[in-house]
C-alpha cells in the first residue's frame, strides 16, 4: 500500500476556475470590464478539438468573452497572420491563444511572434519568455508550468526554496518554462533530457521530478527517490492488449507511486490544470490592458 499523496488536479482546477469567476464577477461589476478570449483552431486534430471545446466552455462558465475562430488546415500563414493582428487590435479581446500544433506549411514561431506580447495568454512569445527568464513579475507565464507550480506550492505548503528539481525534457512550451519558475522559486534546477548521460541517476537526486518528454511510462520506480514529489505533464495514447486505447503519463504511475511522496495522475492531474491556468491569464491580462490590480495567481 503507497503513502504517496496522489494530487487531484481536477479538484485543483476546479477551485481554480472557481476563483477566476469570482474575479471575473468583480471586474464586470466594479470596473464594467468583461475579459475576452479568442482561441484560434487550425484544422481537424481530434485532441486540439477536444481542448478547444473545453477552452470555449470553461470560458463562457466563467463569465468571460469567448470569441472561437476555426480554420480550414489549407489556411495560408498569411490570412492566419492577418487573423492574428485583428485580434490584436480588436478591444473586446484580451487574450489571443493559438492552439497547437499548427499544420507543417505554417511557421508556429511566426505566428506565436505575431501575437501582441501583452494578449499572449499562453505565455509562448519571445517577450513573455524573457521576462519569465529574468524573473519579472511581469511576464504572462505558460499555463501547463504554472499549473505545475501551483500544486507544487500547495503540496509544499507554499515555499520550494531550496529544493533540488529536476525537469525531464526541455521543450519551449513546458521544459524550459517550467525550469525558469522552479528557478525564480529558489530550486536548485537540473534539466535533463535525450543526451543526458545518466539520467536515472540526475532523476533520483531531486525532490521535485517534473516529467515532460512525451514518452509513455518512461520514469519507472526506481528513478525516484522516496518521498520526492512527481509531477506527470506527459498526455500519450496507448494502446492496451484487448485493442482499446488508453492515456498515460510519462510516469509509470503504478510502479512510482509505491516511493513517491505525492504524485499527480494521467488523466486527472497536470492536464486540467492548463485550462484552468489559461482562464486565470486571461484575467491577468484584462486588467494590466486596463490599469487594474490584479489578482494575484498562487
Ligand atoms: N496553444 C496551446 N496549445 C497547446 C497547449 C497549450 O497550453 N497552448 N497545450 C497542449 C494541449 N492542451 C491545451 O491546449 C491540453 C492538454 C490536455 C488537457 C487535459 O485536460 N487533459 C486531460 C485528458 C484529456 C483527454 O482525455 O484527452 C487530463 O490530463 O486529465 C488540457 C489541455 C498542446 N497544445
Amino acid at each position: 500500500m503507497s503513502d504517496a499523496k496522489i494530487i487531484d488536479g481536477k479538484a485543483f482546477a476546479q477551485n481554480v476556475r472557481k476563483r477566476v469567476a469570482k474575479q471575473v464577477e468583480e471586474l464586470k461589476h466594479y470596473e464594467n470590464l468583461t475579459p475576452g478570449l479568442a482561441v484560434v483552431l487550425v484544422g481537424e486534430d481530434p485532441a486540439s478539438q477536444v481542448y478547444v471545446r473545453n477552452k470555449v466552455k470553461q470560458t463562457e462558465e466563467c463569465g468571460m468573452k469567448s470569441l472561437e475562430y476555426r480554420r480550414d488546415p489549407d489556411i495560408s500563414e498569411q490570412e492566419l497572420l492577418t487573423l492574428v493582428q485583428s485580434l490584436n487590435e480588436n478591444p473586446e479581446v484580451h487574450g489571443i491563444l493559438v492552439q497547437l500544433p499548427l499544420p507543417k506549411h505554417i511557421s508556429e514561431e511566426k505566428v506565436i511572434e505575431a501575437i501582441a506580447p501583452e494578449k499572449d495568454v499562453d505565455g509562448f512569445h519571445v517577450i513573455n519568455t524573457g521576462l519569465l527568464a529574468t524573473g519579472s513579475k511581469d511576464a504572462m507565464v505558460p499555463c501547463t508550468p504554472l499549473g505545475c507550480l501551483m500544486m507544487l506550492k500547495d503540496y509544499f505548503g507554499g515555499s520550494l526554496s531550496g529544493k533540488r528539481a529536476v525537469v525531464v525534457g526541455r521543450s519551449n512550451i513546458v521544459g524550459k518554462p517550467m525550469g525558469a519558475l522552479l528557478l525564480n522559486e529558489s530550486c536548485t534546477v537540473t534539466t535533463v533530457h535525450s543526451r543526458t548521460v545518466d539520467i536515472e541517476e540526475e532523476c533520483r537526486r531531486a525532490d521535485i521530478l517534473v516529467a515532460a518528454v512525451g514518452r509513455a511510462k518512461m520514469i519507472k520506480a526506481d528513478w525516484v527517490k522516496p518521498g520526492a514529489a512527481v509531477i506527470d505533464v506527459g498526455i500519450n495514447r496507448i494502446e492496451t492488449p484487448d485493442g482499446k486505447t488508453k492515456l498515460v503519463g510519462d510516469v509509470d504511475f503504478d510502479e512510482v507511486v509505491e516511493v513517491a511522496g505525492a504524485i499527480t495522475p494521467v488523466p486527472g492531474g497536470v492536464g486540467p490544470m492548463t485550462i484552468a491556468c489559461l482562464l486565470a491569464n486571461t484575467v491577468t491580462a484584462a486588467c494590466r490592458q486596463n490599469k487594474i490590480d490584479e489578482p494575484k495567481v498562487d
